[in-house]
């Protein structure tokens, strides 16, 4: 199989490393000329979940970067199985959408594994639906220096396509599954990407502010009654959005957002290593979103606008 990923941050890193060795061909797009010289030069490290560093130079990887004032002159090398959009929300220009759309060919599908919701909408204004799968992860990841990276908890990967009765099921959906199974990945497809997106939304709507805020890894947050509270007021306003919206979420949800903060304990969930590198946050399309739909209801979420304009404050 051969894999573009577009971000060597802490995805794309992780994802390279590890499904390097089951693959033809992975091209890794980093944005700086300087990190994909040092990543050819050293490789990715990897860096377990015991603390153990395994450095990671791999012939089956090729880093390059992009371009980003160069107007965009061609493809690199189009015949790739799949794309991985592993960059932030923010980072989805149409520059970018552009780019991205010119290295795929007609049976290139285009994985995006962005947290929070907006960025469905801009890549299907260019890019097909059926080409287009949408990737929800609660893997941990957490980028160190510009080639290492550390797995920093271990989730699901939900992949689908974003109507689901278009292809659930097809083949290449099942290799790709496959192949992140193979990688060590727990992956399964889902046809019912909503509700996916929905949860993920609600679990970094809750843990990621909150971490970000109070500068701490995420297993940090179950350790006071204080912070769960503040959880649980997040947790129930987002609900009242889903439910106004007819979205049928699962009982269990809550449950599985302390699930995710005991099994990414260690790591910092993204946008407090946004806050810590004083880059642009994913508020706006996380907690920012929920803000905008219930306004639209007519609905008042106290918690999610008050930790929305510390973020913003701090960011
Ligand atoms: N980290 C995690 O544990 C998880 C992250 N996610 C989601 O996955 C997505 C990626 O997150 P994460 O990997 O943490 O983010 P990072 O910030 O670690 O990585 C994003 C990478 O994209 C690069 N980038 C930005 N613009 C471009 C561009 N135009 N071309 C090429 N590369 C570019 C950045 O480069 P530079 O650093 O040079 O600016 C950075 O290395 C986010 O939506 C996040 O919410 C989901 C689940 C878990
Ligand atoms: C799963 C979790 C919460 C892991 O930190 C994440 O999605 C993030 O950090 O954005």
């Amino acid at each position: 199989m051969r894999i573009m990923i577009v971000g060597a941050g802490s995805l794309g890193l992780l994802y390279a490393a590890k499904l390097a060795a089951l693959c033809e061909h992975i091209t890794v797009i980093a944005r700086t000329r300087e990190q994909a010289e040092e990543l050819t030069a050293r490789g990715i490290a990897l860096i377990g979940a015991d603390d153990e560093k395994q450095n990671g130079y791999n012939a089956s990887i090729t880093f390059n970067y992009y371009i980003e004032e160069a107007e965009f002159t061609g493809s690199l090398k189009p015949s790739y199985d799949y794309l991985f959009l592993m960059v932030k929300q923010p980072a989805i220009t149409q520059k970018l959408v552009e780019y991205v759309k010119a290295q795929m060919n007609e049976s290139t599908y285009l994985v995006s594994f962005q947290n929070g919701v907006g960025h469905e909408e801009m890549l299907k204004s260019a890019i097909s639906p059926n080409r287009l799968l949408l990737a929800v992860t609660t893997e941990g990841a957490r980028k160190e220096g510009m080639t290492a990276v550390a797995h920093t908890g271990a989730g699901t990967t939900y992949l689908g396509l974003l109507k689901q009765e278009e292809g659930i099921g097809l083949f290449s959906h099942i290799l790709l599954v496959e192949l992140l199974q193979k990688a060590g990945f727990q992956a399964e497809m889902s046809n019912n990407m909503d509700v996916r997106i929905w949860s993920k939304l609600i679990i970094n709507a809750v843990i990621n502010p909150l971490t970000a805020i109070m500068r701490v890894q995420n297993g940090e947050l179950l350790h006071s009654t204080w912070s769960l509270s503040l959880m649980e007021s997040l947790y129930q306003e987002a609900r009242i959005v889903a439910e106004a919206r007819a979205v049928q979420l699962p009982d269990t949800l809550w449950n599985t957002i302390l699930d995710v903060c005991a099994a990414t304990a260690k790591n910092h969930s993204s946008m407090l290593q946004d806050i810590l590198h004083a880059r642009p946050t994913e508020i706006d399309r996380i907690n920012g979103s929920l803000l905008e739909m219930a306004n639209s209801l007519n609905l008042k979420l106290p918690t999610h606008q008050t930790v929305y304009q510390i973020v913003k404050a701090l960011g």
